[in-house]
């Protein structure tokens, strides 16, 4: 809530005010589209096989990866003179888990060494606030939790060595296309989290790398018992309160939201290294 707080009503008059909370209201209510980024074959091997990550022996919110205060770390301090903008964490509102800060990853590595605050560009930065407002009106008591958003083109790296020539390289950008919009700050990985900061059951963990992952057969998941309403509901609210706020899901991945396409990103904006 912070940037938004400090972006749109500070020191502003109260008829302002009202303005953004009419304009607020409206956004609440819009309606984005679903864009397929991914176009593959829904059928693959569990990420495991690959990589002998186990998601039944980790929690999603595992080991905390500490946000330092004060200075900036030198993979911080460039993304900040990117031009990129802090979510700062708010726990009324936004909560930041970095999963890459930690070995409990689908990579079984730390990957942010010295990565401990999500950023994103500052137009994606707004819209998540929005996104946070949304479920506030929606469900309040519910808050979104970052698992990961600008992401260097060096960790993309890291990624794609890991999955190219597997059947999961479906779920990782190659960075010699250009990487994905985590480079860019315009993509975040989220799900929802109850008042004890607690992930909602989603029907996966984040980075399940296979077919309950998807969200374009989420009917089907549940009559078959591969996921259950109430995780298929959680999923809806996500993406609802994502969409009213202007973010694009992926077919592949229910915690993934892209802030802009990649060629709207590669126009405008340069990837982070
Ligand atoms: C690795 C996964 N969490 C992810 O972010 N995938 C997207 C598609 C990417 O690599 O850009
Ligand atoms: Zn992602």
């Amino acid at each position: 809530m912070k940037v938004f707080h400090r972006e749109f009503f500070y020191g502003r008059p109260v008829s302002l005010l009202a303005l953004g909370c009419v304009v607020l209201l409206i956004s609440c209510r819009g309606r984005g589209a679903i864009h397929t980024a991914l176009t593959s074959s829904a059928d693959t091997v569990p990420v495991e096989a690959v990589t002998g990550y186990d998601y039944d022996t980790v929690s999603a919110i595992g080991a905390e990866p500490e946000r330092e205060t004060g200075a900036l770390s030198p993979t911080e301090r460039r993304l900040a003179e990117a031009g990129l903008t802090e979510i700062v964490p708010d726990d009324t509102a936004i909560l930041v888990h970095l999963v890459y800060a930690t070995p409990e990853n689908f990579t079984g590595k730390v990957l942010y060494t010295d990565l401990r605050r999500a950023y994103l560009l500052p137009e994606a930065a707004r819209m998540l606030y929005r996104a946070s407002e949304c479920l506030r009106r929606e469900r309040p008591g519910l808050r979104l939790l970052i698992y990961d958003a600008a992401r260097p083109m060096s960790v993309q790296r890291e990624m794609w060595n890991l999955v190219k020539g597997t059947p999961q390289y479906i779920y990782v950008s190659n960075p010699a296309n250009g990487g994905g919009l985590h480079n860019y700050g315009a993509a975040v990985d989220l799900t929802l989290a109850d008042g004890n900061s607690a992930p909602l059951p989603m029907g996966t963990p984040f980075d399940y790398f296979g077919q309950e992952a998807h969200i374009d057969r989420e009917d089907e998941l549940v009559a078959q018992g591969r996921i259950t309403q109430q995780e298929l509901d959680n999923r809806l609210l996500l993406r609802k309160v994502m969409r009213q706020a202007g973010f694009r899901p992926l077919r592949s991945e229910w915690w993934h939201f892209n802030a802009m396409t990649r060629a709207e990103a590669r126009e405008r904006y340069r990837a982070v290294e």
